[in-house]
């Protein structure tokens, strides 16, 4: 008899997190209203789950940036990484639940802190949603949900990075560039192979 291995579907973070979260704590305006308990007819906004290589997360962060040939064992890989991570990686999804199709993604980083009294800052990153269904306020939706459980989990502030063409929407959720303290520097790296 063929041997048949289902692989078993784990959530990167506890989900009940999210039904927490008070959308009416946050200053993003929705017409019509919409939040992550309720995000419209067969979508579903969730926490990164173990099977989600197969319903297109990578090809999703493709519309973000380069994402290069990830296999499943890496994906795999990277998600035991980040759950081995006590309470840092909230990568969450918007679902279709009716294609089982990841269409949004974002994702808070916590970072713990020694300043301000051993503090958590939050880092958003990642932000994409396929466009299919863009312009249907899903973006608005998961950067509220990700702003939600930074506050939910006590970080003292949420930052970015982002192009100069994103400054007009970040500003609409309530990100402000501060005078004299807004800047964004970096250095890249050649790819070397010590790990
Ligand atoms: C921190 C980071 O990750 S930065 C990287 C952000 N991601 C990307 O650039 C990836 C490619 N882009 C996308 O995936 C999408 O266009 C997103 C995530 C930026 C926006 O997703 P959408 O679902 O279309 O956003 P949503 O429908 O919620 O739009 C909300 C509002 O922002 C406006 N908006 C959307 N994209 C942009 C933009 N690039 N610049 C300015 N305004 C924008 C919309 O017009 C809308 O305005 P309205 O409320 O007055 O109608």
């Amino acid at each position: 008899m063929g041997q048949h291995t289902e692989v078993e579907s784990r959530p990167l973070y506890d989900p009940d997190l999210l039904k927490r979260l008070d959308f009416s704590e946050s200053t993003t305006k929705f017409e019509p209203l919409i939040s992550a308990s309720q995000p419209g007819d067969g979508l579903l906004v969730r926490p990164l789950c173990s099977s989600d290589y197969d319903k297109g997360f990578i090809q999703l962060l493709g519309q973000l940036t380069k994402v290069g040939e990830v296999t499943q064992e890496q994906f795999f890989k990277r998600f035991e990484a980040m759950k081995t991570c006590p309470n840092t990686y909230y990568v969450t999804v918007i679902e279709d639940t009716q294609k089982s199709k990841i269409i949004g993604a974002a994702t808070l980083v916590v970072e713990q802190k020694f300043i301000h009294d051993c503090a958590v800052r939050g880092r958003l990153e990642d932000v994409v949603v396929s466009d299919e269904y863009r312009g249907k306020q899903l973006g608005k939706l998961i950067i509220t949900t990700i702003m939600l459980l930074a506050k939910y989990l006590n970080c003292y502030k949420i930052t970015l990075d982002c192009n100069d063409k994103m400054i007009p929407f970040y500003s609409t959720l309530g990100y402000k560039l501060e005078p004299g303290n807004s800047n964004y520097m970096q250095i890249r790296f050649e790819k070397t192979c010590h790990l």
